[in-house]
Formats: structure tokens, sequence, C-alpha cells
């Protein structure tokens, strides 16, 4: 069952995620990153891997891509804010860079 994460889960969760580069969306209890890659090829291909993640763990990023740029906010839309999920998932799209 996935539940929205409480204050403490936030802070342990989250704070690791705020140095890498994440911050949290304005007006929306979201997080968002903004990869940047060599070229298309490297971040299209990034998605690609980090889509099988997101369908494996039937939790999904809104991301957008221009030639070498993809712009991620994750948030899980059934609780309507931030859970474990999207910290795992953030997690992963780090760990897939490289
Ligand atoms: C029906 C389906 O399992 C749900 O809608 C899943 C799919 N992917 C999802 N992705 C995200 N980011 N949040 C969700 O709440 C969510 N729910």
């Amino acid at each position: 069952m996935t539940e929205k994460l409480s204050d403490t889960g936030r802070k342990t969760v989250l704070e690791p995620l705020f140095a890498t580069g994440w911050e949290m969306v304005e007006d929306r209890d979201a997080i968002r990153k903004t990869f940047k890659f060599d070229d298309f090829t490297a971040a299209f291909g990034w998605m690609t891997r980090a889509a099988m993640y997101a369908e494996k763990w039937n939790h999904h990023p809104e991301w957008s891509n221009v030639y070498n740029t993809v712009e991620v906010t994750l948030s899980t839309h059934d609780v309507g804010g931030l859970s474990s999920l999207d910290a795992k998932l953030a997690r992963k799209m780090d760990g897939l860079i490289g």
C-alpha cells in the first residue's frame, strides 16, 4: 500500500535527493530535476532504461525530452503527493546516469 511520505520520511529520503539536484515543485507535492546528456541518443537511452523500471514498479514519471535534456517530475497520483515510490524512482534515475 502506497502512502504519502510522513514528515520524518521526507527528511530521510528527500534530503539525499536534494543533494543530487532534485528540488520541490512550487505549489505541488512533487519533486523535479533536469537531466542533461551529451546528445539525444544518450538522453533517450537513459529514458528507455528508466522506463523499464517505471513499468516494472508501476510508477511512472511525468517527463519531457528536448534533444539532450530531460525534465522529470515525480509524484504519486494515487495519493496526491510524494510517496516512497517517488524517492525510489528518483534514486534509480540518478543511478542510471553514466
Ligand atoms: C492504475 C495504475 O496502477 C495506477 O494509476 C498507477 C500507475 N502509475 C503511477 N504513476 C505515478 N507516478 N503515480 C501513480 O499514482 C501511479 N499509479
